[in-house]
Formats: C-alpha cells, structure tokens, sequence
C-alpha cells in the first residue's frame, strides 16, 4: 500500500501542472480562474498509483458494497483500471458512443441487472459527467449508489448528485487545494482569495441557477419538493445576519455541521480537545464557569487555536436576568464573554431586554445570539406557545439574534440557525433528564443544522474518532435532506 498525504499529493499535483492558475473555459462555458487537468497524470505512473491508492482507500473507509467499477471516460479509466487489476475488482467501461456494429453496446463487461455499480471520476464541478455515466448505467439495469472523485471543485456535484440519490465522495476539497498551496508559497493571498470568492459565487447548484436565469448550471430536469437550501446558498442570503454567513461557511468548507461541547473542567484539556478535534468541527462551545483554572491566556490560546482550525466558539452561558445585568455579566466580570466568544445564548423568559442588553454590548463586536426556543432536557417548558414567543422575539431582533437552541427546525427562514444539543448516535438519556437524539433523525428529519455533541465525544475511548464519526453523520444527513428536497 503506497502511503500518500493528501498535502503532499495536492503539491505534486501542482509540479505536473495538473493545477492551473489563470483563465480557463469549464464544460460549462463558465470562465474559471483555476484549472484542473489531471489528464496528465498517465504521464506520471508513480502518482497515478499514489491517486489510485487513495480512491481505494476511500472504498476500505467508507465500506462500499458494490459488484463493480466504472471510471468515468476518459481521465478516470486509466485510474479505475488500476484499481479493479490491483485488487481484483470487475470492471465496466461505459463507451461514450455506441458503436454502429456489432453489439452496439453502451457498457462494456459482464454484469447482471440489479448489480451496482461504483462510479469513479477525476474532478467534479456541477457533477454533471456523474450523472450522465450512471444515466447510461441505469439504462442496462444497473444501480449507482455511490460515487468517488479525487477533486471535488466545491461548485455544487456533491448537492446535485445527492438529490438524485447519488452519494458523492470527496477525497480533496477545492478549499483544501487552496491551504496547501498558500501554506507552500507556491500561490499568494490575493489568488487563494480570488479563487475562493470565484468558488464560493458559482456554485451550479444553487435557486439563482436553477430557473435557467443566465447561471452555468447544467439543465438537470428535476421536480421541486419543498425546497431545502444549501448551506452556502444560505451564507449567500442577502438578510443573513455577517456572523451566520461566517458559519455556514465554515459549515460548508469543513463539511462539518458538529458543534463540540467541551464540557471539561481544566483549560489544559480543553485546549486539547480544540487542537485535536479543530479540523473536524465547525463550533466549540463552552461553558467557561465550570473551568477551575480559568484565565485571560488560556482564553487567548483557546482564539488562536480557533484562528488555526476556522471554528467559532459558542459560550453556552444561557443569560436569563434583565437587560441591565446581562449587559455586565457579558462584558465584564471574571469572564469577559463578549471579548472571545463569537456566539451566547439566552433565555427569552425575562423578555425583549435580556437580548437588548445582551445586544447594547455584542452589536458593535460583530457578535451573535442564539435564542432558547427548546431544551433537550426532559419535562423542559420551553414548549408550545412559549417556543413561537420566542421565535417571534428573533425575528424582532434579527441584527443580533442569529438562530436557536432547539430540539427541531422552528422557523422556515434560512437566514436563522438552528443549533440542537442532546444528541448521540445512540438514542437515550442520562440519569438527570438529558435526552438524546441521532444526528440523522436532528439533522435530516427535523431540520437543524448543527448538531451539538458533549458526552457522545467525551466518553468515547478514541475522541477524534468519534468526532469524525459524528461530523460524517451529521453531514450525510445533511447531504440526504438537501437531496431529497430536489427529487
Ligand atoms: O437544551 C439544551 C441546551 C444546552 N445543552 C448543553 O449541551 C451540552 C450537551 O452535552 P451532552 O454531554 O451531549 O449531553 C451540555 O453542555 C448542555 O449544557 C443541552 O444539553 N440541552
């Protein structure tokens, strides 16, 4: 097995000029400020067996069950070739034109109606080249439930091929290339940034694309259902709150809809936990008054770290008092909340005045609140009538409170944030009433957007595993509801 480091595979990429900077035309028509040309690689046999390694790497992680292989033609033939000879994988070959003797056959290779098939692409854009081989697929019968691509260029495959039942997986993100090359010197700020701001602007699978108003996307034929917003169509919406757009950013770059709660009580550990837990999560929430050595340089440490690994910290200090004492406890004290912690929340129960307080302070730092709407804890009264209070106190203070704490979605407005706590893979509760809820049934039946994991994490033996084993949840379900919004 040929060890590879994707950062090390991401600079080789960039000496065979596999990465272009400059102005290149995508299938699309679309003009691109980056180019991606792994044709190349079948001149360079050592990295196509680092690329093919990594493919198959992804199908042992991901534990596919599948009959067969098929690369999409022609710059992931060579690729899936290698990887079905070298371990024994039958393989199909999808012909780009049917032939007009012989067999006329479209795919090439034995197989029987029902068996699925693996699909195997170089670079996704809109997915578009996905889609058309496992149209041709389906039509011989065969079933295509996953896809894997080297290079995803982060412009909406993912979205489009899940809301046609295609799960698409990424080995390197467009926003990842971009790191490695800045962090090399091998590309300045101003081109990462550019790049970046072209990436994020033409997503081809966003609602400005979809009406066919002049945007690139390909014309998929799909019927709308209720439609579920992306998380970068969102951080795009033009009422979004700065603070929430930065978050469903991050959401979107990391694929990380997991929230840490790091309920730990040295700030050696949870400096720890941020550092190790950092690549995996897009918001570290805290409770810094059960810290017993609570200190301005840990809280200084704590920001670079967050600076490093682009996360936000969440102080979950639940504020409930009037407006004229939260305002102190936020700015002052032992804690200084509003100095470093770029999201609080608080308790409705007092009135307009704990988010105006709140808000006299965190306004002018660019920080944002989130309401408790519900709680996950048993017999909560934050219910019924009581939860629709709250949720219209948001919308009354919208420059400041950017979504919730809530059980469930409570609002149809994509520009709040919906963050829910007492969640774990496995169902239950623990002794003083918590209750806990699957990030699948959190993210893809009710809604939220963010999962918020403690104990889930905490207690398992191995953390980061288990952070990556949530962040993978409560993304594929966020992958699955987007997708089924658009059947
Ligand atoms: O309704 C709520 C509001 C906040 N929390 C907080 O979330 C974490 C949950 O920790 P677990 O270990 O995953 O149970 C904790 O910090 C609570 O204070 C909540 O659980 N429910």
């Amino acid at each position: 097995m040929v060890d590879v480091s994707i950062d090390s595979l991401i600079l080789k990429l960039h000496d065979v000029n596999a990465v272009k900077f400059g102005e290149y035309r995508l299938k699309s028509g679309l003009l691109t400020p980056i180019y991606i040309d792994l044709r190349v690689l079948v001149s360079h046999p050592a990295l196509m067996n680092q690329v093919s390694s990594l493919i198959y790497q992804r199908v042992k992680e991901e534990k596919l069950q599948f009959d067969s292989v098929c690369g999409v033609p022609y710059t992931a033939l060579p690729l899936a070739t290698i990887i079905c000879s070298r371990h024994e994988l039958p393989m199909l070959i999808r012909r780009k034109e049917a032939k007009d003797y012989g067999t006329r056959k479209l795919v090439e290779g034995s197989f029987h109606e029902g068996d699925t098939c693996l699909i195997i692409e170089d670079t996704v854009t809109s997915g578009s080249s996905i889609l058309e081989t496992a149209e041709v697929l389906h039509k011989e019968g065969l079933k295509v439930t996953d896809a894997i691509v080297l290079m995803d260029r982060r412009q909406g495959g993912v979205e489009m091929l899940a809301s046609r039942g295609i799960r698409l997986l990424p080995i390197i993100s467009m926003f990842k290339l971009l790191d490695v090359l800045r962090a090399a010197g091998r590309i300045d700020d101003q081109t990462a940034q550019s790049v970046h701001k072209f990436i994020q602007e033409n997503n081809t699978f966003g609602p400005k694309k979809m009406n066919g108003s002049g945007g690139s996307a390909p014309k998929i034929p799909c019927m709308e259902r209720k439609r579920v917003l992306s998380y970068a169509d969102r951080a795009e919406l033009p009422r979004i709150h700065p603070l929430a757009s930065k978050l469903l950013k991050i959401v979107e770059e990391k694929q990380s809809n997991l929230c840490v709660s790091a309920d730990v009580t040295s700030s050696m550990e949870l400096l720890q936990l941020a550092e190790s837990l950092g690549p995996k999560i897009c918001m570290l929430k805290t409770h810094c008054d059960i810290l017993e050595d609570f200190t301005p340089e840990f809280i200084q440490k704590l920001q670079a770290v967050a600076d490093e690994h682009n996360f936000l910290i969440f102080e979950d200090r639940k504020f409930a008092d009037i407006g004229n004492t939260v305002k102190q406890q936020y700015e002052g004290g032992v804690f200084q909340i509003a100095s470093w912690s770029h999201i609080v929340n608080a308790h409705a129960v007092p009135g307009p005045g704990v988010v105006k307080g709140l808000g006299a302070v965190g306004k002018p730092l660019g920080r944002g609140c989130l309401l408790i709407a519900q709680m996950s804890s048993q017999g909560s009264l934050a219910t019924g009538e009581y939860t629709k209070a709250v949720v219209k106190m948001a919308e009354e203070h919208s420059d400041f409170v950017i979504g919730f704490i809530c059980s469930s979605k409570t609002i149809e407005k994509p520009e709040f944030i919906h963050m829910t706590p007492g969640v774990q893979i496995q169902a239950g509760g623990d002794l003083l009433g918590q209750q806990y809820t699957s990030p699948e049934e959190v993210i893809y039946n009710k809604g939220s957007d963010v999962i918020i994991v403690g104990r889930g994490i905490l207690e398992a033996s191995d953390r980061l595993e288990a952070a990556e084993s949530y962040r993978k949840s409560g993304w594929d379900a966020y992958i699955r509801r987007v997708g089924h919004s658009h059947q």
